[in-house]
């Protein structure tokens, strides 16, 4: 990755941080999966959106593998990588996010991780690089798959809901239609000489999938938006995993679950690495509310549409656009909408 002059980073989405430093945010739900009242934090920590989960037992070999993998791709030469991109959604990307024009001071590979295709395995990056870096990634993308049905099955367990696949088949399908994506941001030197502005990694967002899996290097930068829109930055832990609803359990909760914004800042100094596993439905899937969540007599908040319909609305918008604006249904003016508004102010 090329160092940037002042005017090229100017180029770039820099962001003003209001001469606050943020705060490394210390009220994160942490889940303990091998506490026997798991699925009950596991809802609760779904209705915050985001959170950790520890003591998973994952080998923390397989990490070490696919991280040390990942660093020896990234280190090699500009051209070498070029040869596995540009993302067509996937391959090798370079500062660019996404079909729509957003930036970031990022490279990555996405790859798509559909059980059935395995079309990632046949990307030409894993036939110009040794068997071991294919190796990592599928051991790596195994074990975190069977995860996230595993925390899917605490949620409909915890919400009292059956069959206790009804989350986790979407997933553990075939035609599941998840990716995987491999982030590095690397150091950016210049941004001492930027004091009170902050580099833009990846740009905020949510992620339209069900659940997004994220681990990290130990090098900060993850921020979180909290429900009055403030950011806060999240301690990395890199021991862990870090949990985001996306859009679509969002929906599959009628809203009772959040898919939090999320954004990643640069460093001066340190490198980040993250690997996220992002697990999608297969796109034939009606996105719809499971029905003991919507209540009786009550509406979904959400109108009818597949996964293919919205990540095909996902990938014609910008990163921080509010997809799920579009499949919101209108307010009707009935009763229960109706804000009761005091009749006489109290003081
Ligand atoms: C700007 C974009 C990048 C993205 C596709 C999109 O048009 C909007 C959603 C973005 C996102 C965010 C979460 C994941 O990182 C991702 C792979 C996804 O499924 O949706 C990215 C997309 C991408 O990088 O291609
Ligand atoms: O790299 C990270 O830590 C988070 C990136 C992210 O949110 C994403 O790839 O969707
Ligand atoms: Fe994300």
């Amino acid at each position: 990755m090329v160092v940037l002059s002042q005017p090229a980073l100017d180029h770039y989405s820099l962001i003003k941080t209001c001469n606050k430093p943020t705060s490394l945010f210390s009220g994160i739900p942490v889940v303990d999966l091998s506490d026997p009242e798991a699925k009950k934090h596991v809802v609760k920590a779904c209705e915050f959106g985001f959170f950790k989960v520890v003591n998973r037992g994952f080998p923390m070999e397989f990490i070490n593998r696919l991280e040390a993998e990942a660093l020896r791709f990234f280190n090699s030469p500009q051209s070498e990588k070029d040869r596995a991109g540009p993302p067509d959604p996937f391959g090798y990307g370079s500062k660019r996010i996404g079909p729509n024009g957003d930036v970031g001071w990022i490279e990555y590979l996405l790859l798509n991780t559909n059980p059935d295709v395995i079309s990632y395995k046949s990307h030409s990056i894993f036939q110009e690089n040794p068997q071991i870096f294919r190796s990592a990634v599928d051991d790596y993308i195994s074990a975190v798959r069977k995860m996230a049905c595993d925390i899917l099955e605490l949620v409909t367990e915890g919400l009292g809901i059956e069959p206790r696949d009804a989350l986790s088949r979407l997933l553990s399908d075939e035609k599941s239609d998840s990716c995987f994506r491999l982030n590095h941001y690397p150091p950016c030197p210049e941004l001492q000489a930027l004091s009170g502005r902050n580099l833009i990694g990846f740009g905020e967002h949510t992620d339209p999938q069900i659940i997004s899996i994220l681990r990290s290097n130990s090098t900060s930068g993850l921020q979180i938006s909290l429900r009055d829109g403030t950011w806060v930055s999240v301690p990395p832990d890199p021991t862990s995993f870090f949990i985001n609803v996306g859009d679509s359990l969002q929906v599959m909760s009628n809203g009772k679950f959040k898919s939090v914004k999320h954004r990643v800042l640069a460093d001066h100094s340190k490198s980040r690495v993250s690997m996220i596993f992002f697990g999608g439905p297969p796109l034939s899937e009606k996105i719809v509310a499971l029905p003991p969540l919507v209540g009786e007599g009550k509406e979904s908040l959400y109108k009818e549409f597949t996964w293919c319909e919205y990540k095909k609305s996902a990938y014609n918008s910008r990163l921080g656009d509010y997809r799920l604006g579009l499949f919101e249904k209108s307010v009707q003016p009935t009763d229960h909408h109706l804000v009761k508004a005091p009749l006489f102010s109290k003081d």
